[in-house]
């Protein structure tokens, strides 16, 4: 793959890097983003903190994962390497701990199917449908092979964060900030009697 798109992927992942973590969506050493390139793939080093990537470090790893240059890659790289797998057509993955989200993936009793109520459109569009995926430490094979077994581009790690893949970077970052926001809502709205978008609702909501 050409530099034509490497240097715009860097700049990309080290701008909204900085984004999460300025307005905490992610904290500390947290969090890891990709960006897939052809048959490569441009991902956050391991203990870097989002808010301070050097676009000239970040590591480039082929689809099965050899390091080709920079530092070396996160440790979610099976979990990277797991979308990519899953969905063809998704070129960005985007991984936060951010505060609301982890929060509702400590409760216990949650749907599997859907941990969190579609309450808005916006989570409608930017999310859609999102699993919950079982407690594995970061970086454990186990966690990738969990998600390639959804079908679903977002899912909510328990005890851990939220995992997002889409067309574009811009897109991973905006499905987990609202997965943040979507989280932040059910946790101010908890114990109220609320109302969910219906299923006719949500069905029209599909090519927006
Ligand atoms: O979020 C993380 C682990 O789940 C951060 O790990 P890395 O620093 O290896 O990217
Ligand atoms: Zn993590």
């Amino acid at each position: 793959m050409s530099s034509d798109t490497e240097a715009p992927a860097r700049a990309a992942i080290v701008t909204l890097g900085r984004a999460l973590y300025d307005r905490g969506i992610t904290h500390g050493r947290t969090g890891n983003l990709s960006v897939r390139l052809g048959d490569r793939l441009l991902l956050t080093p391991t203990n870097a903190c989002l808010g301070r990537l050097d676009p000239d470090r970040l590591s480039l790893v082929t689809l099965e994962g050899e390091l080709l240059g920079g530092d070396p890659p996160t440790k979610e790289l099976p979990l990277h390497r797991a979308c990519y797998r899953r969905h063809t057509e998704v070129t960005a993955v985007a991984h936060v701990h951010s505060t609301h989200a982890v929060a509702v993936s400590c409760l216990s009793g949650l749907d599997p199917a859907g941990p969190l109520p579609p309450l808005t459109a916006y989570y409608v569009m930017r999310v859609g449908r999102m699993p919950m995926i079982g407690y594995f430490p970061p970086g454990d094979p186990g966690l990738a092979d969990a998600l390639e077994a959804t079908d679903a581009r977002c899912a909510l790690l328990a005890n851990h964060g939220s995992i997002a893949a889409a067309a574009s970077l811009e897109a991973a970052v905006d499905a987990v900030e609202e997965i943040e926001e979507t989280a932040r809502l059910t946790l101010l709205l908890s114990g109220r009697e609320t109302s969910a978008l219906t299923p006719r609702q949500m069905d029209l909501l599909r090519h927006r």
